[in-house]
């Protein structure tokens, strides 16, 4: 039987989390929710029309895709050093904030679709492998009267060290792998990870397969968003979770005249200066303010 339909939005810039988070959102999804809400409504607008947005400029649908690829192909190898600039590290707490809200137990099936660099994917291995030592530490504590050969199992399972939990970092821009690639060969990340190039509107997995599929600054670049949750919908197991991080709206006018001041007249800057890389950060700030409204993703 289909689980209930769930539907969570923890909004940064309302009451329900902190100040930390305002200006950024987090939605959450259980799967199997009957007819997937956010999808119908945007879709019946999405679909009427073969022309659709690029930041502010109006484009096809078909030159959208090539167009954002142009650009994180272009600002791939600073990515990283780019997104701790222009947050001053703000960004590293919210993808924290996602893993603790995902709390996922030993043994998940991660799906990190739109995952770049591997920034998801590598909190999560960490907090993955953090609960299995507790576990395994417990368990040890609770059972003081174990045999050899019961010890030697623990260990033995103990190279196991993340509890059969897996991520899959899914993006269909090669070199934003390659980067993320190289990072994990640096971190000494290897077990319970897997890279696969792919799109969003059309993923390259089996049905039910994953527990959790996340999202984070991802779904804004999708041409078609319904089609991406549709895939999402697929490839998650029933009562599956879906969670996306992006960009929401300032309601108080004072911030959100300084939020625009710093979007659109720091932030090309610093994409200029470090990146060499003016336009693509154009297209960031655009593309936020583009993205639908917390409140319209909510229904
Ligand atoms: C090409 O596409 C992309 C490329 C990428 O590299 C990344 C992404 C996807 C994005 C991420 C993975 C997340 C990381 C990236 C960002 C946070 C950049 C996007 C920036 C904004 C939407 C603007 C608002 C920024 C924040 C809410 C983050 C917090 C930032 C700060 C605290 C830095 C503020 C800096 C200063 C106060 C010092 C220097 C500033 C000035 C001298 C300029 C004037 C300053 C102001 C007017 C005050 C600044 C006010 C604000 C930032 C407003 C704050 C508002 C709220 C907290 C609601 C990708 O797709
Ligand atoms: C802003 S980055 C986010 C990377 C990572 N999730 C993070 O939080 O740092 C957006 C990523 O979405 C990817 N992307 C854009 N359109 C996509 C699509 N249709 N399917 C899969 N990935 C896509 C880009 O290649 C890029 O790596």
């Amino acid at each position: 039987m289909a689980a209930p339909r769930s539907l969570a939005l923890w909004n940064c810039c309302g009451r329900r989390w902190s100040r930390a988070m305002r200006g950024c959102q987090l939605l959450g999804l259980r799967s199997s929710w009957p007819g997937a809400p956010l999808s119908a409504r945007l879709l019946s607008q999405e679909k009427r029309a073969t022309e659709t947005h690029f930041g502010f400029e109006t484009v096809s649908e078909e030159e959208k895709g090539g167009k954002v690829y142009q650009v994180f192909e272009s600002v791939a190898k600073k990515y990283d050093v780019m997104n701790d600039m222009m947050s001053l590290g703000i960004h590293r707490l919210w993808k924290d904030l996602l893993i603790w809200k995902m709390h996922p137990l030993p043994g998940t099936q991660l799906l990190d679709v739109a995952g770049g660099t591997g920034d998801i994917a590598f909190r999560f291995l960490n907090y993955v492998q953090s609960q299995h030592q507790r576990k395994q530490k417990r368990q040890l504590r609770a059972q003081q009267s174990l045999s050899w050969e019961e010890i030697a199992k623990e260990y033995q399972n103990e190279e196991d060290s993340l509890g059969g939990s897996h991520v899959m970092v899914c993006d269909i821009n090669k070199e934003m792998l390659k980067v993320g690639k190289q990072k994990a060969l640096a971190q000494g990340y290897r077990a319970g990870l897997a890279w696969v190039l792919g799109d969003a509107e059309e993923l390259p997995f089996d049905d039910d397969k994953f527990d959790i599929y996340t999202i984070a600054f991802g779904i804004r670049n999708v041409t078609h968003i319904d089609q991406a949750l549709q895939e999402a919908h697929r490839v998650l197991k029933p009562g599956g979770r879906f969670l996306c991080l992006e960009f929401s709206q300032v309601n108080n006018p004072l911030i959100s005249r300084l939020y625009d001041l710093y979007s659109f007249q720091v932030i090309p800057v610093l994409g200029e200066v470090i990146a060499g890389d003016w336009k693509s950060y154009q297209y960031l700030v655009e593309s936020i303010r583009r993205f639908p409204s917390q409140i319209r993703i909510k229904i």
